[in-house]
């Protein structure tokens, strides 16, 4: 008998479409990922990664179908949803011109967190992430590996179950590259479920365990990592990546 494994995410027959854009719209998508899961989506640029995570997020409402996340509807204003995951977004979501400190208290109260709570889990996140020297500087004048680890401190404040991550390590150097993965792997392995877009494939590889590709707005391939490449009888994710998504250069 085959077991049915708990679903972080399940995405049902969902259409979406920017309004007066037609380039790029999702039709009957079906999408699951199991709980507890390293989850990456691989595309090329314009295919479509952030809005799908956009939607999985309840930033962007689909048209048809469900989409429901530890098995709550998503997109319906729903605040207990909205504390079940955290969103490390690809551009920086915090204000500039407050400390490390600050935007996690600000963001920690955003998620519902009392005081101590805030103070324990700053005092935890910035110690693990390098910022503790920094901790009251202000994040204006920060290198971007430094934003970069304030970003993703601010979508876990709130020890969320199911963390999207959209290109959380664009852009940083390899010391803070690893801070960031090795932090995400620790999350891993009490229970969190990463659902994790990158163009670093072969950092993608140590990370994920399940990936989908898509382009066009269509998963044109999905399954364990290993398992597909040996389906595809490719040695890396960058080459069955080319191989299924082309050589051409995509706007
Ligand atoms: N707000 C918007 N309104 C209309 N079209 C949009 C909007 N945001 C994105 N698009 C279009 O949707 C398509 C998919 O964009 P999306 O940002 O989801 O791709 P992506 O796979 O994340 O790309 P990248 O790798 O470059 O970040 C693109 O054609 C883009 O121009």
């Amino acid at each position: 008998m085959a077991v049915t494994l708990p679903l972080a995410l399940d995405v049902e027959h969902m259409g979406f479409r920017y309004p007066g854009n037609s380039e790029v719209s999702f039709s009957n998508l079906n999408l699951k990922i199991t709980k507890g899961e390293r989850f990456g989506l691989f595309g090329p640029n314009g295919a479509g990664k952030t809005t799908l995570i956009s939607l999985m997020t309840g930033l962007l409402t689909a048209d048809e179908g469900h989409i429901k996340l530890l098995g709550h509807e998503v997109g319906k204003q729903n605040s207990e949803v909205n504390k079940l995951f955290g969103f490390v977004p690809q551009d920086f979501s915090f204000y500039q011109e407050l400390s490390p400190v600050e935007n996690l208290e600000f963001f920690g109260a955003w998620s519902g967190l009392d005081k101590p709570t805030i103070k324990q889990r700053t005092d935890e996140l910035l110690t693990i992430l390098g910022l503790d020297d920094v901790r009251n500087k202000q994040v204006e004048r920060f290198s971007g590996g430094m934003k970069r680890r304030v970003n993703l401190a601010i979508g876990v404040i709130h020890k969320p179950q199911v963390i999207f991550l959209d290109e959380p390590t664009v852009g940083v150097d390899v010391q803070t590259r690893h801070a960031i993965i090795d932090y995400l792997m620790e999350l891993n392995k009490s229970g969190t479920t990463l659902v994790y877009t990158s163009h670093q494939l072969s950092e993608a590889e140590g990370l994920c365990e399940q990936v989908a590709l898509i382009d066009g707005g269509k998963i044109i391939a999905q399954d364990n990592l290993d398992k597909l490449l040996k389906d595809h009888k490719q040695e890396s994710l960058e080459t069955m990546f080319l191989n299924l998504t082309g050589k051409d250069i995509r706007n």
